[in-house]
């Protein structure tokens, strides 16, 4: 079995780590932040993820999986080393991948052999090659004669089912240069693909576009749908059906097409941005995808605007806030719509009370700046109390249990914004709340 690095110990290299050791592989998690690989050692999860816990204590166990910050003897001793650092935004739009680029300055100092050092960083069109620059430069500084490959493996995952997307994948992407490094990566991903799961073989260029096209495609079918739903509103329309009769025809398919708030998240917020700078600088713009990133923008603004002009005037209103993670299972708030929608309402003289099963610790600072205007709460119950409106901003499947005749004997007013289609208006109304959602 081969040994493996990772370096990066966020969602996708915690996750990506613990798969490839439940696989077999003897895996190194390497992170820069002394925190996180101290709690990761003590047997702490710097995250939430669904069932990442178990399998982390389970590899631990078996000592297929270790955790540490000492890059150089993880790099000594694996013959694969992914790189998986995150890769932000820049205030241009283009994604940011100087961790990424210093991870490849520190593996070449202490490349001891032949390695394949594998991108599943997602990155621009060119990355890769850069990596293999740098690397090369530095062995050749240094009088290294030893061999290694570059190769792109951009990760699909989404968080909250992270896991069980690591090992039934639609697909595996590989971008290789060389017959070697597509050997070793079939070794690496034998599981997957002892179980069918197909392999796209190519180069780095095409690997890397395809994280990014892939990405942008689902946020423009999720913009695309949100914009249906704000027309069905206005022309009685139901869009949960009109969503239902277009995803019957397989040239479309039936996911991704539920409205909402906006999407969020860590990728595709900063994927569309990265594709469309991309698409810019080499003078073939992306406009599609540029309008996209507008849209999605305006969509939290409307519902901004929505509560507002159904409340008429939110000055002195409390709303009770279910859901702030950008989506169920993760406590995750990267670009999350509620960081905009709670602020805009705020702004507007509205308080807040919130909910989250597991956003409180990171929502607590990403609402510091409005915390005179902002509590968080224990339970869906306390959020609504006395509260003049419920609004409900992300899908967790618990917000389905509530009881909802508790739900409206403690709050003070009666205006229910289910802004993730969770419920049936007949049923919300008949308990006496106003009911507003999105495209219905
Ligand atoms: N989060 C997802 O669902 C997801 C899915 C697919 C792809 N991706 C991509 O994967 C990459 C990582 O995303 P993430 O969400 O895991 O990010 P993250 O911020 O959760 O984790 C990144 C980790 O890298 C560490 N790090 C940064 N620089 C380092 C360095 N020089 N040496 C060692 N460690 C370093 C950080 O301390 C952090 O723990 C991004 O490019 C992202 O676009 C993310
Ligand atoms: O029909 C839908 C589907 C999603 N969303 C929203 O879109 C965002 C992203 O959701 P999702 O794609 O489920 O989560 P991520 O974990 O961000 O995963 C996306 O981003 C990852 C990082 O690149 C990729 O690996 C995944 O394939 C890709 O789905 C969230 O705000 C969702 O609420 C909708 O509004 N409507």
């Amino acid at each position: 079995m081969r040994k493996i690095a990772v370096i990066g110990s966020g969602y996708v290299g915690l996750v990506t780590g613990t798969c490839l050791a439940e696989f077999g592989m003897q895996v190194t998690c390497v992170d820069r932040n002394i925190d996180k690989i101290a709690a990761l050692n003590q047997g702490k999860l710097p995250i939430y993820e669904p069932g990442l816990d178990q399998l982390v204590e389970k590899n631990n166990h078996y000592k297929r999986l270790e955790f540490t910050t000492d890059i150089k003897t993880a790099v000594e001793k694996s013959e694969v080393i992914f790189i998986a650092v995150g890769t932000p935004a820049k205030d241009d739009g283009g994604a940011d991948v100087k961790s990424v680029l210093q991870v490849a300055e520190d593996i070449a100092k202490y490349i001891n052999g032949y390695k394949v050092i594998v991108t599943k960083s997602t990155v621009p069109v060119g990355t890769g090659q850069k990596v293999k620059q740098i690397i090369r430069d530095i062995l050749f500084s240094k009088n290294n004669h030893s061999n290694f490959d570059v190769v792109s493996n951009p990760e699909f995952l989404r968080e909250g089912s992270a896991i069980q997307d690591f090992f039934k994948p639609d697909r595996i992407v590989l971008g290789v240069e060389s017959k070697m490094a597509e050997k070793v990566m079939r070794e690496v991903y034998s599981v997957p693909d002892g179980h069918g799961i197909p392999f796209i073989i190519t180069n780095l260029e095409t690997a890397e576009m395809i994280k990014y096209a892939a990405n942008a495609f689902l946020a423009i079918k999720i913009t695309y749908i949100n914009e249906v739903a704000n027309l069905c509103e206005k022309v009685g329309a139901d869009v949960k059906i009109v969503a239902v009769g277009m995803g019957m025809d397989h040239r479309i398919g039936p996911k991704f097409l539920q409205p909402g708030p906006g999407y969020g998240g860590s990728c595709f917020p900063k994927d569309t941005k990265a594709l469309a700078k991309t698409g810019r600088d080499n003078s073939v713009p992306l406009t599609l995808v540029e309008q996209t990133i507008i849209a999605n923008e305006i969509q939290k603004h409307r519902m901004i605007e929505k509560i507002n002009s159904i409340m008429d005037n939110l000055k002195g209103k409390t709303l009770g806030v279910l859901g702030i993670t950008f989506k169920p299972e993760t406590d995750d708030m990267r670009e999350a719509p509620s960081l905009v929608i709670l602020e805009g309402l705020v702004q507007k003289g509205a308080y807040i009370k919130v909910y989250d099963p597991a956003g409180e610790k990171e929502g607590k600072w990403r609402f510091n700046h409005i915390k005179d205007h902002l509590v968080f709460c224990h339970n869906a119950y306390d959020a609504i109390k006395e509260a003049d409106a419920i609004l409900i901003l992300t899908d967790w499947p618990q917000f389905k249990q509530l009881n909802l005749n508790d739900i409206k004997n403690q709050m003070r007013g009666n205006y229910f914004f289910d802004f993730r289609n969770i419920f049936e208006r007949h049923v919300i109304e008949a308990k006496g709340f106003q009911y507003y959602c999105v495209g219905r």
